[in-house]
């Protein structure tokens, strides 16, 4: 009838005045998909109370983006790009709703957030104490160092020999090198005097490089180790495995004490600086690590006592790494609740699914958005997550990846003692306190102002991410002791 109808007036409309019409009905479709975009763009923009507004929230994964791949990435150039790259965004209907309300609650956090806390002080110059060498250095301490790995975590709560561990990880004899096995980035396996193993991940890139790309972009960033070890220890999650930051003789102190098949992959660049490519999934002769002449800075991963085996398992929050398919916990509205009828993450039977949703916050901090796995002591009960790997992080100081918040906004749930010391850092001061116990590493200044002030702004939306789930839930509900620490 309606259709008729309009029919019939449109046959009795002069012909210019339906030109008119179309044009007009034409004009107004242009103008409501320019604001649509308009609208969208300017979503993505975080609001930030504090900090510099160049600040941008940053779409975790961008067309044509290689997983864990050095390649410079070409980004949103051509217009068919950025077309695929909105349709794309628009189906990761999970994140993108929960990150419009994150950031919808960052405009008006409560202002207890804003206050800083009494307590941290004590905390820092606690910590601080404990990271400054108390004895001499000696290869006696790494059966100290063997003996603190339990079940829940790498070092114990009281740790005054912290600092002489760390200088002794830093100054030891390398008595061998070689490369190291497994995962795809270059890394060396090297004995220290006295028989302990580490990994030693090389210096790529400059402090104030920034990482552009996808939350998973470029090579590993040796201080980001060096900052995430610190960090953790800052709030109470001992789980990464001892590091120290280190400036290597290149010459002197690995290439004499190389395996063969490594030291066929050392050449001298035209500024005879002494480089490596060394084996691994995405290492090449064209794309080497170089030192300035012989001196490599790096970060010295301790590995765990070899006597306690590590049990891989894929993260259930893994990402695709394409930009084209999304993850079923990026569209799935139900997905934590059926993540929870698997055993080992239903928070009745174990602590597993309350450890992710540490290593979430962790990892949102230090922006580490490729936790593709993560590792736990087998044959131990009550294993917790260990934070093996975050040289992934630190990549940019002006980008969010709230995403990485998944698991703690999707099941809404976060351990009693987590979010305690998370009461430490309002008030802005996570950075300074981060930055204060990273003066005593052996590559300081490990981070630049910009990431101090990251960790500042990440830390509000992470309360604010828990004043979403109070909203929903209530606290007594989202808050949970669980047993565990
Ligand atoms: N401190 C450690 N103690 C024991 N094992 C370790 C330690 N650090 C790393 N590993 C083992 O080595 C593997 C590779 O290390 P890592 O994940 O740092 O390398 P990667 O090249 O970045 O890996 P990927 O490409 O998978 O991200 C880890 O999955 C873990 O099993
Ligand atoms: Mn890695």
């Amino acid at each position: 009838m309606g259709a008729q109808k309009s029919k019939k007036v449109l046959s009795k409309m002069p012909r210019h005045r339906c030109i008119f019409l179309s044009l007009f009905g034409l004009i107004i479709l242009v103008l409501i998909i320019n604001f649509y975009f308009a609208f969208v763009i300017n979503n993505n923009k975080l609001p930030n109370p504090t900090e510099s507004p160049k600040v941008v929230y940053a779409p975790s994964r961008i067309p044509f983006a290689s997983s864990s791949s050095s390649k410079k990435l070409i980004i949103l150039e051509s217009p068919m790009r950025v077309k695929d790259t909105k349709v794309a965004l628009t189906k990761r209907t999970t994140s993108i709703e929960a990150e419009l309300k994150i950031k919808d609650i960052l405009l008006h956090l409560p202002p207890k957030y804003s206050k800083p806390s009494v307590l941290l002080k004590t905390e820092v110059s606690k910590l601080w104490t404990y990271l400054q060498p108390s004895v001499g250095t000696s290869t006696q301490l790494w059966s100290v160092a063997r003996e603190w790995v339990g079940a829940r975590s790498i070092i114990p709560p009281r740790s005054p020999l912290l600092g002489s561990v760390l200088k002794t990880i830093s100054l030891a004899k390398i008595i061998n090198a070689q490369n190291a096995p497994g995962g795809t980035q270059l890394k060396l396996l090297i004995t220290l005097e006295g028989g302990q193993q580490a990994l030693f991940k090389p210096q790529w890139y400059k402090r104030d490089e920034h990482i552009e790309g996808p939350v998973y972009s470029g090579k590993d960033r040796h201080n980001a180790e060096v900052a995430a070890f610190h960090l953790a220890l800052l709030m109470g999650l001992r789980r990464v495995p001892l590091t120290a930051g280190r400036k290597v003789n290149i010459q002197k102190e690995i290439m004499t004490v190389a395996s063969k098949s490594l030291l066929k992959t050392f050449s001298t660049d035209d500024k005879n600086n002494t480089c490596f490519y060394g084996n691994c999934h995405y290492c090449s002769q064209s794309d080497a690590v170089c030192a300035h002449k012989n001196w490599m800075e790096g970060a010295i991963i301790l590995m765990l006592p070899s006597n306690l085996k590590l049990k891989q398992f894929r993260s259930p929050w893994q990402r695709t790494y394409r930009d084209n398919k999304a993850a079923k916990w990026e569209v799935d509205h139900k997905y934590c609740h059926n993540i929870k009828l698997n055993k080992i993450y239903n928070p009745q039977s174990g602590p597993r699914l309350l450890d992710l949703i540490d290593v979430a916050i962790f990892d949102f901090l230090i922006d580490n958005g490729d936790r593709h796995h993560y590792e736990v002591l087998s044959n131990v009960s009550g294993a917790a997550v260990m934070f093996i790997d975050n040289g992934k992080s630190f990549g940019h100081p002006f980008q969010d990846h709230l995403d990485i918040l998944a698991p703690f906004y999707q099941c809404c749930l976060i351990r009693q003692s987590t979010w305690e010391r998370l009461q430490l850092f309002t008030g802005s001061t996570l950075g300074s306190a981060l930055e204060k116990i990273m003066s005593t590493s052996y590559i300081s200044p490990v981070l630049t102002s910009h990431h101090f002030a990251a960790l500042n702004r990440r830390m509000h939306a992470v309360y604010a991410t828990a004043e979403l789930c109070f909203e929903k839930f209530g606290e007594g509900r989202v808050v949970v002791d669980d047993g565990y620490r």
